[in-house]
Parts: structure tokens; sequence; C-alpha cells
């Protein structure tokens, strides 16, 4: 065997599997999920996506060479390196040379017709809206903040307070009710994005070098509404069409965007906001500081949407960094002046909740940084979790600093960050964003209603204050709009679930044991293999790192043993986490054991799938652990989920999740893995309890210390009841050989006769 040829497997190997395509195969020509059937495409908009450079970013997982010979024990990829497929496929070798040099002709073809002028048709309402219902897309003015003007600036305080109040209670009713819909011209190619918003060569050069051709859905929408029309977008049909394009707002708006998981919201934001830097050019006036921000929920997030902004970026001014303890991110001056201002109540509500919230890891750096000379960012785009950049911003009497440079800031996994954990952080930055010509964009691929009147009135409050001290606020003001992808809250269609009762802790160790190992995997039930590289979800970071600990030797030491597992946490140092990370995407890693600190954005291209080990604690939380596969349209992602006896009062919120999931699928509801019978059987957890859940987890799975001070609640192969015995049969032998030292004792005295 072979150890190399294992770990350097290449993605060619896995797409010979006959039998189960694998995301790790490589991306796939349509990165699209809806729509597929679509014939009326432009001309030029040919499917055949441009090839993404070999190695780029896809963890290379494949199977061996095609003459190595595995074991069946060590044939972890199935990629199915037998003999005789080794044969079958040096076959083929001279085929794929031939598909190959065909793909190099359609590249270069490809590139020519992206650079030639593409004739642009006027826009079409009845088309758009065609193309924008067979992508499942939704748009709609969620809130139109014009009316406000009517009212006078000089209005007394109270009055106008008042009033916001009443039109605050108003948001809720307002927003079941249907919005204004929108329907933009569809962007149905990347060229488009230079014939029709003339954007930077050179960023329109470096998306069509990251391979993007056809643009996903969320994409296809949100781009032309961010972008800026240039003119090119035909007044005559829109006055025709009553402003139904969306266009006259000329990409001046706050957008509010829920799309699926792994659909490509990452470059929707970040495209508009580097060619809205670019347009601006340099700043002037004396002032430094970040252009736009972008929050993310965990380090990892923001560390890959930094790399994606620089890929874009790339041979631009624009740069973008990750913010890292001890930076500094406003002029000194500005932060002195702050200092001394006088600051307005509701800022010093805020930082009296946040102070507490400092996490004191944070803290210390900052306190042995203020000797010395902060290093200040000097990147147009900051990416940074909420509470590195607050920490940044706090002045000495801990009130926060303002970020008057930035006119664009971005909530990825908006939901979370604007959900009790985050709130009080998130929101101070916004506040502190003073910019008048502020754009918001809330991105995920969840999105409660709670979020929605949150942001109306956040975005009321900002207005009221912000337009009694300040005299160029822009009039009218934008409007929030909302882009919906497919079905609200929704898993992915295109990876297969599995929800397996495992009865008991044990169970769920056996059933991931067998998983684990391609011996022992029976596929009695037809189920797509789940192939490494796969995550492994937990509850708690002590669960984590005890299944870890259990799991360490089940890899055969000839395929890699202990090195191919490994667990991910949030106890860990940023070097060990990024030394994972990188092991991990490189291939080195195959089964990765984490918590929901890797559930949420986390771009692993080739990821195989997902296992719930232990059940999530939401919908939303099932919906963004198994959207870590299946990214880019990638097809044959698994998603396993184990559930025991303590899970049945809430497996029902993922049961719904799965068979929606299916259903977008065309599954039928006797063919999937959610049948009527078991939903119907299923327990409806209470409004409580799912808060509870969401908070806590499943109590039983909660760190419990026994008598001994040892956690109860370990993750082990032995049940309970062996381990009592064992326990048992210990404290017998631990009481025998006392007794016997007792004795010896005894006889060692009585031989002792030195004292008397
Ligand atoms: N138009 C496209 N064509 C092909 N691949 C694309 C396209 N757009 C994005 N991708 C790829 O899709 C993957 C997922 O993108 P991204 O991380 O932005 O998804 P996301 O919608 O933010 O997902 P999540 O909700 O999990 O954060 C990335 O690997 C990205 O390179």
């Amino acid at each position: 065997m072979n150890v190399f040829k294992l770990l350097s497997r290449s993605s060619n190997a896995a797409q010979s599997s006959p039998a189960q395509k694998l995301p790790s195969s490589g991306a796939v020509a349509n990165p699209q999920l809806f729509g597929h059937d679509e014939a009326a495409q432009a001309p030029h908009e040919s499917n055949t996506n441009r090839k993404r450079k070999r190695g780029q970013g896809i963890v290379a997982l494949a199977s061996p060479s095609s003459s190595a010979v595995l074991p069946a024990a060590l044939d972890f990829f199935g990629g199915g390196a037998r003999d005789t497929e080794g044969n079958e496929d040096a076959s083929s070798k001279k085929e794929r040379r031939k598909q190959r040099e065909q793909e190099r002709k359609e590249e270069v073809g490809l590139e020519k017709k992206n650079t030639d002028t593409v004739h642009e048709e006027p826009y079409n309402l009845n088309e758009s809206k065609r193309i924008l219902h067979s992508h499942k897309l939704k748009v709609a003015v969620l809130e139109d903040f014009a009316p406000q003007l009517d009212e006078p600036r000089s209005e007394n305080k109270s009055k106008k307070r008042k009033k916001e109040k009443e039109k605050e209670k108003e948001i809720k009713d307002k927003n079941k009710n249907a919005k204004k819909p929108l329907y933009p011209r569809p962007l149905t190619a990347f060229a488009q994005l230079r014939t029709r918003y003339n954007i930077s060569t050179r960023l329109a050069q470096n998306i069509m070098d990251q391979g993007y051709n056809l643009p996903t859905e969320v994409q296809l929408a949100a781009l032309p509404l961010l972008l800026r029309n240039n003119g090119h977008e035909e007044t005559d049909s829109l006055s025709e069409n009553g402003s139904l394009s969306g266009a006259e707002y000329n990409g001046d708006i706050h957008l509010l965007t829920v799309a699926p998981t792994g659909s490509g919201k990452t470059i929707a934001f970040l495209i508009p906001i580097i060619n809205a830097l670019l347009a601006e050019g340099k700043p002037s006036g004396a002032k430094r500081g970040p252009r736009a921000v972008v929050l993310a929920p965990t380090r990892e997030l923001a560390s890959q949407i930094v790399n994606e902004a620089r890929k874009l970026a790339k041979g631009t001014a624009i740069k973008a960094t990750l913010m890292r303890k001890g930076m500094q991110v406003v002029d000194a001056a500005e932060k002195a002046a702050h200092d001394n201002a006088p600051h307005s109540p509701e800022t010093s509500e805020n930082e009296e909740d946040d102070a507490g919230s400092v996490d004191e890891e944070e803290a210390a750096p900052r306190k042995k940084q203020a000797g010395r000379q902060a290093e200040q960012v000097k990147a147009a785009i900051l990416v940074a979790t909420p509470l590195a950049l607050l920490n940044a911003l706090k002045c000495k009497d801990s009130t926060v600093a303002n970020l008057p440079t930035v006119s664009q800031l971005v909530l990825d996994e908006a939901d979370v960050l604007l959900d009790p954990l985050f709130r009080e952080q998130t929101l101070a930055i916004w506040h502190a964003c003073t910019n008048p010509k502020l754009r918001l964009g809330l991105w995920s691929a969840t999105m409660g209603s709670n979020i929605e009147s949150l942001t109306i009135s956040t975005l009321n409050d900002r207005w009221a204050t912000l337009s009694s001290s300040q005299s160029d606020m822009p009039s009218p003001p934008p409007p929030l709009i909302r882009l919906v992808v497919g079905l609200k809250d929704s898993a992915i269609p295109n990876i297969s679930h599995q929800l397996t009762y495992a009865a008991t802790e044990q169970g769920k160790l056996l059933g991931l044991r067998q998983l684990l190992h391609p011996t022992s995997v029976s596929n009695t039930w037809n189920q797509p293999t789940l192939r490494p590289p796969f995550l492994v979800f937990t509850q708690t970071i002590p669960r984590a790192i005890a299944l870890h600990s259990e799991l360490l030797y089940d890899i055969p030491p000839e395929a890699g043993g202990s090195s191919r597992i490994a667990v991910l946490h949030a106890d860990l140092s940023s070097s060990a986490r990024d030394s994972i990370m990188t092991r991990f995407r490189k291939g080195e890693i195959w089964v990765l054991i984490t918590t929901d600190l890797l559930a949420r954005g986390v771009d692993f291209r080739g990821l195989n799938g997902v296992v719930n080990y232990d059940v999530p604690t939401s919908a939303a939380g099932y919906v963004h652990r198994v959207g870590r596969t299946g990214r880019a349209g990638r097809e044959g992602g698994v998603a396993v989920t184990f559930y025991t006896q303590d899970d049945i009062p809430y497996v029902k919120l993922i049961a719904n999740v799965i068979r929606a999931s299916e259903k977008l699928r065309g599954v039928a509801v006797d063919e999937g893995c959610v049948k009527q019978w078991l939903l119907d059987a299923l327990p409806t957890p209470s409004k409580r309890d799912r808060q509870q859940l969401k908070k806590r987890g499943v109590e039983a799975r909660r760190q419990v210390k026994g008598k001994s001070g040892r956690p109860e609640n370990r993750i082990s192969s032995k049940s309970g009841y062996d381990r009592r015995v064992e326990n048992m049969k210990k404290g017998a032998k631990m009481a025998a050989r006392k007794r016997r030292s007792e004795v010896d004792g005894h006889e060692g005295v009585s031989e002792f006769e030195g004292f008397d």
C-alpha cells in the first residue's frame, strides 16, 4: 500500500467512482440550485463553466493513482482502486487527456466570448419575472423610509419619538403584508458586469480568474440591485413598468438577503463593495480609517472573507485586512476627540451592557498594547468579529469611538450577529458608523422575522438621531430591500439526509464508527455512503474533546492513523485553530470533530459530508451545519444526524427541515428519510422548550460532574453498566489489596519491637 498515493489523491480519481458523485470530485458546471431546466439564457451564457484552476481551494481528496491497489479496509474514499478498476482507468487515460484538451479549448473560447462586447437587450419586465421565478427569487421593498421626510425636521423631539414608537409597533403588522415586489434585471453571466455596470476591468478579470462564469441565484439578483447602473438602464422602460426593476435606486439601498448555504453570498456582497471603493478612488481629506466593514461571528469565517476579498481585489489599490488584537482602527486624534466629547445617553447604555462582555483574553493584550505604538488599519476593507472590533473602538472611559469613514457595513450571518449573543456588540458598532451615507447589508441562509423588525427599527432610530445632528443626511433615505432565494430557512436540496435513531449515547458512537470504517459500512438501505473528508458536530467543547480521544486510533496507521482525525474548538489558541483549518483544507485531516464554531459560513469546497453527532439545538443550526457540504451546487453531500431518547422531544424541528429539503429535491414523502408516520409520531416542542434548547442544548449532554468530580456524561464505547461492573471489580481489587497491606502492616508491626 502506498500511503503517499492515498494522501495525494487527485480530484480526477474520485470522479472515477461510478456509484457516487462526491462534492470532493470538484466544481460542477452549473453552481445554481434552481432553474436548471431554464433554456432561456443569453446566447453567450453557456452553461459550460470555466473550470477552476487546478488545485484551487478544492480539498485535494479523491482516490489513489489508477494503478494503486488498496485493501478494502483502507479504501476510505471508495475510489474503488481495485485491480479491475485500475485497468479500466488505464484504458480511459487517453479519453481523459482528450477531455482535458476539450476543456482547455472551451476555456479559451469562453474567455474570448466574455471579452467580446455583448449586445444588451432593453429591460423586459416579463422576461425578468420569468427568470426570477424559475430561480425561485423574490425581491421586495421591505421598508421605504422616504415618507418620513414629510415630517418637518423642527418637530419637537418627544412628539417625534412618540411617532417613531407608534411606527415601530406598526412594523410587525406591516411586515406580514406583502411589500412592493421588485423584478430587477437578472444578471445571467458575469460578463454582463462589464457591459451593463461597467465594473473595473481588473475586478472583472479577477472574477474570471476565480473560474466564476455563471452567477448563482443570489448573485443573479443581488448584483443588479447593489451595483450602480452607470446610465445603462433605460429610463423609458422604467417609467413604462412603474419602476419595478428597482433601477431607480441605482444601488443606493440597504439589502437584507436570505439565500441558501454555499450559494455564493460572499462574492455577492464583496463585488459591489470593491467596485464602489474603486469608483470612489483615494479618499480625500486627512481622515483615515476603513471604508467598508464586514462583521462575521467567528475568526475562521472572518479570515475566509478576507481571503476572498483579496482574490477579488488583486492588483487594485483596495486592500482587505483581518482585525487582529492590538490593531488601531480609528485615528488616535479621532479617538482622543471622542474621549473628550460628551456622549449621548443611548451610547452609554450600550457601553454599560457591553462592559461586562469584554473578554479578558482580548482585554489583557490591549492593556499591553497601550504602551506600544499600535498598528493602524490602512486597508479599505476591514473584516472582524464584533468583539475584536468593539475592543479596538473602546476608549479609555470605555465609550465607543466613531467610525465616520465607513460607508458600507455588512453583517455576514446577520441573524446570529443580531441574536442576543452578539446583539449589543453588533449594534454598538452599527451606531459607531456615523457616516450619513452608510449602507447596510444583512446576509444569511436563515433570518427570523424579528431580525427584519430589529433592522427596520434600528434604521429608523439612526435616521432620527443622525438627521438631528447632521445636515448632510441623504434625502430621501435609501429603502430596505429584501431578497429571498428559494424556500426561506430551509436546507439546500442537493444533499441527502439521514436521520438515524441510535437510542443511546453508546449507540451513536457505534454508528459513527461504522461510518468511519470503510469495510463496516453496510449499505443495506441503498443510502449514499459518507466518505471523508467530513465534519462531526458535537454540542459542547468537552464532548468534542472526548469524542476525539475516543476515535483517535480508529484510522489504521497505514492510512495516517491519529493524524487523520482532529478536534477544533474555541478553547484552542488562534494559531492551533489556523493550523488545523489549513491541514483540513489541504486534505491531511479527514475527520474534523468540532462544535458550532464551524457551523456557519466556513467554506470547505470538497467536504463530502457532515455528521450531527449531537442534534443541533435549532432548525437554523441544522440548516447551517449541513450546509457545509454541497457547496456551489455540488452533488453527493451526505448529512447524517444521530438522535437518542434524550432528543425525542425536539427532533421534530430537524425532521421538518429535512422533509422540506427533500420536498424541494422532489423526493416523495414515503421515499425520503423522514416518513410521514415519524412526523406524526414526534412531539412538537413548545416555544419555551425551543428557546431553552437553543440556549442550553440538550440538558443531559451538558457537562455534569459526578460525586467523584469527574464528568459523568463521558463519551465511551463502554456502556454505563459495563463501566459500573468494571468499577466494582476495580474497587474490589483495591479493597483486597488494602486488606492485604493492612494484614501485612499488622504483621510488620508485630515484627518491629524496637520502640519498646
Ligand atoms: N458563481 C459561482 N460559480 C461557481 N462557484 C461559486 C460561485 N460563487 C461562489 N462560488 C463558490 O461557492 C462556494 C460557496 O460560496 P460562499 O462561501 O460565498 O457561500 P455562502 O452563500 O456565503 O454560504 P454560507 O451561507 O454557508 O456562508 C465558494 O467556494 C465559492 O468560491
